[in-house]
């Protein structure tokens, strides 16, 4: 997305953990699952509140890094792939995995995960309408240009009054 055409989607922690708690109601009758993938860095945090939610305690990570510049995405860097015990669950296939991150934008970090482990149920909170076929559960849509913002990247600032021409 153009950074100058966005749109603000600010998420507190409260709202997080809510929205990440919707969505292991969402995949609690999507399973049952014998392990999580979890997409970092993003993923972590919404990985943490399922798996304690579905009571999954065998956790793995795939490190895949693309936002190296704010909000350009640059080459699909994987700094880290899953590990071979976990990849052979379902056959070699991820059936009975799955896979978490916080949101899918453009769909290609989920795609790149996806051939790792095809037939594994892929689970994000927040989706845009690009990626939105690549993930099987979500909870919340938001147009192609907008920019989520999330709570562990942001901090308290001083509001201006709106009288005194602050924008909403
Ligand atoms: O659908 P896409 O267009 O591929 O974008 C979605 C991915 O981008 C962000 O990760 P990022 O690469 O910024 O790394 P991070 O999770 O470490 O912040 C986000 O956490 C998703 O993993
Ligand atoms: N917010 C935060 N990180 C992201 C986004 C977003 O909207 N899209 C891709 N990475
Ligand atoms: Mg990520």
């Amino acid at each position: 997305m153009s950074p100058t055409s966005e749109k603000a989607f600010p998420v507190s922690w409260d709202q997080f953990h809510r929205d990440a708690r919707a969505l292991a109601w969402r995949l609690h009758g999507a399973g049952p699952f014998e392990a999580i993938v979890c997409i970092t860095r993003g993923g972590l945090v919404p990985a943490a509140v399922v798996a304690r939610e579905l009571e999954i305690r065998l956790i793995e990570t795939v490190c895949i890094a693309s936002y190296h510049d704010y909000q350009n995405q640059g080459e699909l860097i994987v700094l880290k792939e899953i590990d071979p015990k976990i990849r052979a669950l379902g056959d070699g296939s991820g059936a009975g995995v799955l896979v978490v991150d916080d949101l899918v934008d453009t769909g290609k970090t989920a795609r790149m995960v996806r051939q790792m482990l095809p037939k594994a149920h892929f689970a994000t909170v927040y989706a845009k309408p690009q990626g939105r076929p690549v993930v099987d559960t979500f909870v919340t849509e938001v147009s192609q240009d907008t920019w989520i913002y999330f709570p562990w990247d942001m901090g308290l600032t001083f509001q201006p009054p709106i009288r005194n021409g602050a924008s909403g």
